[in-house]
C-alpha cells in the first residue's frame, strides 16, 4: 500500500472556505488552559440565536412579522414583532447552556432570572437595534454585553451582579443583519469580525485584528434635534462642516458604528434640553460598543468620562455617547469643555 502525505491544494477551483466562527472560538479557548468552555460555549448560543433572527429579519415583509406588535416598552417606545421575536429567540438560546444567570433586555422590564443554578454570566442585550428600520429594508443589528457575576455561584442574583460598569465586561460583540450578516466580537484580547455565509450556516472569520482608524472623515448624528444641542456640540458640528467631512446617519446604531469602525468616523447621540441623558442605553448599547471601540483603538465618551467608567444606577439608564476613531472623539471633548466652561 503506497501512502502519500497530505498536501493542502492550492488550486483556485477550490478556494478554502477559511476559518469558522466555531473554530476561531475553540483556538481561542485553547489560549487558555483553564478556561471551562463556558464563555465559548455562550458565544456559540448567540451565534446561533442570531442566526435564527437573520433568517426572520431576511423574510420579514412575507411572513407577516413586519410591524408594531401593539405593546410599548419600559422606554415608552413601541415594540415591533421583530423586537419581540428577536427577545425571546436570545433570552431562549441563553437559558439553553446553563452558563447564563441572568439577562437584562431591552424589552424586558426587570432583569430575568433563569434559575440556572451554575449559570456565572450576566448578559445585557439589545435584541433588535435600529428596529424603526425595520419595515424600510435598512439594516439592523443585535448588541451584547457579557459579565461575570460577582457573588457567589447557585446564590440569588444580585444588584451587584447586574450593575457592573462596563470595563468588567469579559466579552461583548454585536451582529448587523446588513447587505451581508456578520457578527463582531471581542473577549477583551482584539476585535474579530465573521462574515455568514448563508448557504453553508457558518460565520467565517473575515475581518481579523479590526481596527479602528485613528481619524476619520465622518459624523453620524442626527442633526434634526440641532437646536436643542449644547453650543459646544453644534460648535464642532460646524467645524465637520467646514472640513467637507461626510455626514452619514442610518438611525441603526449598529450599523453607523460598524461604518465608522471600518472607515474612520465618529457617532454622536447627544444630550438635548429636552433628553439629558440622550437615548441609547448603558448596559446594553453603549457599554458594549465602548469595549469593542477601545479594543479596536478607538475611544468612546459620554462627551466627558469613559464610558467603561459609569458605574450604572438603574437597568434602563440612558448615557450621550460619542464613540469611533480615537483623534475624533478627543476633539469633540475638547470642544465641549472648553465651550461648558464658558456657560
Ligand atoms: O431616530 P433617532 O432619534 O436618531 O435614534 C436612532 C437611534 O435609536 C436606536 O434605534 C435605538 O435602538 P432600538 O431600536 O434598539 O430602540 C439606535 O439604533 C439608533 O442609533
Ligand atoms: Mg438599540
Ligand atoms: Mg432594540
Amino acid at each position: 500500500m503506497k501512502i502519500k502525505q497530505y498536501v493542502p491544494s492550492t488550486s483556485n477551483l477550490a478556494y478554502s472556505v477559511g476559518v469558522t466562527l466555531d473554530r476561531f472560538i475553540k483556538m481561542k479557548q485553547d489560549d487558555f488552559p483553564f478556561a471551562s468552555g463556558e464563555l465559548s460555549q455562550l458565544l456559540r448560543d448567540i451565534a446561533l440565536a442570531s442566526k435564527i433572527v437573520n433568517r426572520e429579519t431576511n423574510r420579514a415583509g412575507l411572513s407577516n412579522i413586519g410591524g408594531a406588535f401593539g405593546n410599548t416598552n419600559i422606554q415608552g417606545e413601541e415594540q415591533q414583532k421583530l423586537d419581540v421575536i428577536a427577545n425571546i429567540r436570545f433570552t431562549r438560546a441563553l437559558t439553553k447552556g446553563g452558563e447564563v444567570c441572568a439577562v437584562v433586555s431591552e424589552e424586558d422590564d426587570e432583569v430575568i432570572d433563569l434559575q440556572n443554578k451554575s449559570g456565572k454570566y450576566v448578559v445585557a442585550i439589545d435584541p433588535l437595534d435600529g428596529s424603526s428600520n425595520i419595515d424600510v429594508n435598512i439594516s439592523i443589528g443585535t448588541i451584547f454585553s457579557i459579565y461575570r457575576r460577582v457573588t457567589p455561584i447557585g446564590s440569588p442574583i444580585q444588584a451587584e451582579d447586574i450593575m457592573q460598569p462596563g470595563s468588567q465586561q469579559v466579552a461583548a460583540g454585536y451582529v448587523l443583519y446588513g447587505s451581508s450578516t456578520m457578527m463582531v466580537y471581542t473577549t477583551g484580547n482584539g476585535v474579530n469580525g465573521f462574515t455568514y455565509e448563508p448557504s453553508l450556516g457558518e460565520f467565517f472569520l473575515s475581518h481579523p485584528n479590526m481596527s479602528a482608524p485613528d481619524n476619520g472623515k465622518i459624523y453620524s448624528i442626527n442633526e434634526g434635534t440641532s437646536n436643542l444641542f449644547e453650543p459646544g456640540l453644534n460648535k464642532y458640528i460646524e467645524t465637520c462642516k467646514q472640513r467637507e467631512y461626510s455626514a452619514r446617519y442610518i438611525g441603526s446604531l449598529v450599523a453607523d458604528f460598524h461604518r465608522n469602525l471600518l472607515k474612520g468616523g465618529i457617532y454622536i447621540y447627544p444630550a438635548t434640553s429636552k433628553a439629558p441623558n440622550g437615548k441609547l442605553r448603558l448596559l446594553y448599547e453603549a457599554n458594549a460598543l465602548s469595549f469593542i471601540a477601545e479594543q479596536s483603538g478607538g475611544k468612546a465618551s459620554d462627551g466627558a468620562q469613559r464610558i467603561l467608567d459609569i458605574l450604572p444606577q438603574s437597568l434602563h439608564q440612558r448615557t450621550p455617547l460619542y464613540i469611533g476613531s480615537k483623534k475624533m472623539v478627543e476633539e469633540v471633548e475638547e470642544v465641549l469643555r472648553n465651550y461648558r466652561e464658558f456657560v
